[in-house]
């Protein structure tokens, strides 16, 4: 009789931390500002780890490390806007991607408020103004599942992305396409 062999027990088989970050650095990401206002007060900060779940209901995915200084604000408030960012926000993202105090991100650009209160980027290639359904924690981080209640288009095509520790323009047509 033909059996097959587990090669592995799955229970605590992992790769390395290093080896998984430097692969998923081949895997190239738009850039956004996640930000949120309320009661906790405002924040924000660059995020590449957001992905479409649902149309039904539209549904986002951000994903928020708990050791990050912004994480207790986006517990408290319960709400968020992603900001889908274009190469023209390059310094913006550096200032958002942590240590610079909250002040100094947010002076650096100009803001809207979305219908839950949350700042808007005037310029953003596409904003989601969301309230956050659901927080699932897994590993390091929390996943936030994120209801779209409102949607705000800009005026652009160029999306800001980022591939192999750096910075690239999305937006281009492939080569195939002629
Ligand atoms: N998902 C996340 O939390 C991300 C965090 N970062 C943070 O930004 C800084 C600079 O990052 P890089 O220049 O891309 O070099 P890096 O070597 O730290 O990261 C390479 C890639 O690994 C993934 N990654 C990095 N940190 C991660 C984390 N804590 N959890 C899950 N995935 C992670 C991302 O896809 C990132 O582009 C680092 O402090 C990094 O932790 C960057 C991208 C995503
Ligand atoms: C390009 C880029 C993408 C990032 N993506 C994420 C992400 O998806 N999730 C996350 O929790 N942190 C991400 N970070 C890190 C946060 O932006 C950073 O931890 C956050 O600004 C908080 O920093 P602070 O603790 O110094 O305030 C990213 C940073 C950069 C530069």
């Amino acid at each position: 009789m033909n059996t097959i062999q587990p090669h592995f027990s799955p229970g605590d088989q992992m790769v390395d931390r290093d080896l998984f970050r430097s692969a998923m650095a081949s895997v190239g990401a738009a850039v956004h500002i996640v930000t949120t206002d309320g009661a906790a007060g405002r924040a924000g900060f660059a995020a590449t780890a957001i992905c479409s779940v649902s149309d039904t209901p539209p549904t986002l995915l951000v994903c928020l490390n708990r050791s990050s200084s912004v994480y207790q604000a986006f517990k408290e408030n319960g709400v968020l806007t992603v900001n889908t960012l274009t190469p023209s926000h390059t310094v913006l993202s550096g200032l958002f991607g942590g240590k610079t105090p909250m002040e100094e991100r947010f002076a650096a650009a100009r803001w809207l408020k979305g219908e839950t209160g949350a700042p808007v980027l005037a310029d953003a290639a596409v904003s989601f103004d969301c309230i956050i359904d659901t927080r699932v924690p897994s590993g390091t981080h929390d996943v936030l599942f994120c209801r779209v209640v409102m949607v705000r288009e800009g005026q652009t095509d160029d999306v800001l992305a980022y591939h192999q520790r750096r910075y690239h323009r999305l937006g281009q047509p492939s080569l195939l396409e002629g």
